[in-house]
């Protein structure tokens, strides 16, 4: 069974609107889910004080996110506000800190896939994603974007190849079914990378493996 961890920072719930329909996703495929919000950092810029409680009711049974959730997962999914054209710091601290994990290569090869909530077009989705992507490269993951091939990315509040993203224009939890469906295809993509990587990195015959012995030739911990 694939397992899932889906990390994400949501202060007016539209980037926890995608969370919820991409671990139903996930659980609908028969993968084993956890959902983790990156833990908060001391006072936060809360544009949406009303939503932002909300938030936090609905989110209270939802544990903080540990560097074990990464090693459990065989896929993360990290979902964020864009905030200034990047990442919410809340999750740019988690990152900051998955050092431990990161280093020794215990993050290597497992599929990851970003997705961001800003609240103006062009105002920073894909580039917060791609920042994303740019840790990811540090943890040694294999980066799954959206492409551009599938239907549902064609339909009018999609278009991203790198990962889905919404325009919330100010409005809490007002994610439309253009971006349900866009991130329902990232988290199936993500799945199915993932089971590949788990089934392709087992040596069979006929293909050339690259053993762990021989990695660990680079002072690998794996
Ligand atoms: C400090 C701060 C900076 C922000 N910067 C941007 C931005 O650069 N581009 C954008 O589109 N939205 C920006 N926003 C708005 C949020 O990204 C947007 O409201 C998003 O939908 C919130 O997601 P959430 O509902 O999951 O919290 C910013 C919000 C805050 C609090």
């Amino acid at each position: 069974m694939t397992t899932l961890t889906l990390l994400f920072h949501s202060r007016s719930g539209n980037t926890y609107q995608l969370v919820e329909k991409a671990a139903k996703t996930a659980l609908d495929a028969g993968a084993e889910v956890r959902v983790r919000k990156v833990p908060e950092l001391p006072d936060p810029m809360i544009l949406d004080k009303g939503a932002y409680a909300e938030l936090a009711t609905a989110t209270a049974d939802v544990p903080d996110a540990g560097l074990d959730d990464l090693l459990w997962a065989d896929a993360i999914m990290v979902g964020t506000p864009v905030h200034y054209g990047l990442p919410a710091p809340q999750i740019l601290n988690f990152i900051d800190h998955t050092g431990p994990v990161a280093i020794p290569g215990k993050l290597m090869n497992k599929a990851v896939s970003a997705f961001a909530s800003g609240s103006m077009p062009h105002a920073g989705q894909q580039a917060a994603i791609l920042a994303l992507h740019n840790a990811f490269c540090h943890w040694g993951a294999v980066i799954v974007p959206n492409g551009s091939a599938a239907a549902v990315l064609h339909q009018p509040g999609n278009g991203a190849p790198y990962g889905t993203g919404t325009i919330s224009r100010h409005q809490a939890n007002s994610v439309t079914e253009d971006n349900l469906g866009a991130i329902e295809y990232q988290t199936l993509r993500t799945l199915q990378v993932a089971g590949a990587l788990g089934r392709g990195l087992r040596p069979e015959p006929g293909i050339t493996m690259v053993s762990d012995e021989r990695l660990r030739t680079f002072g690998l911990d794996i």
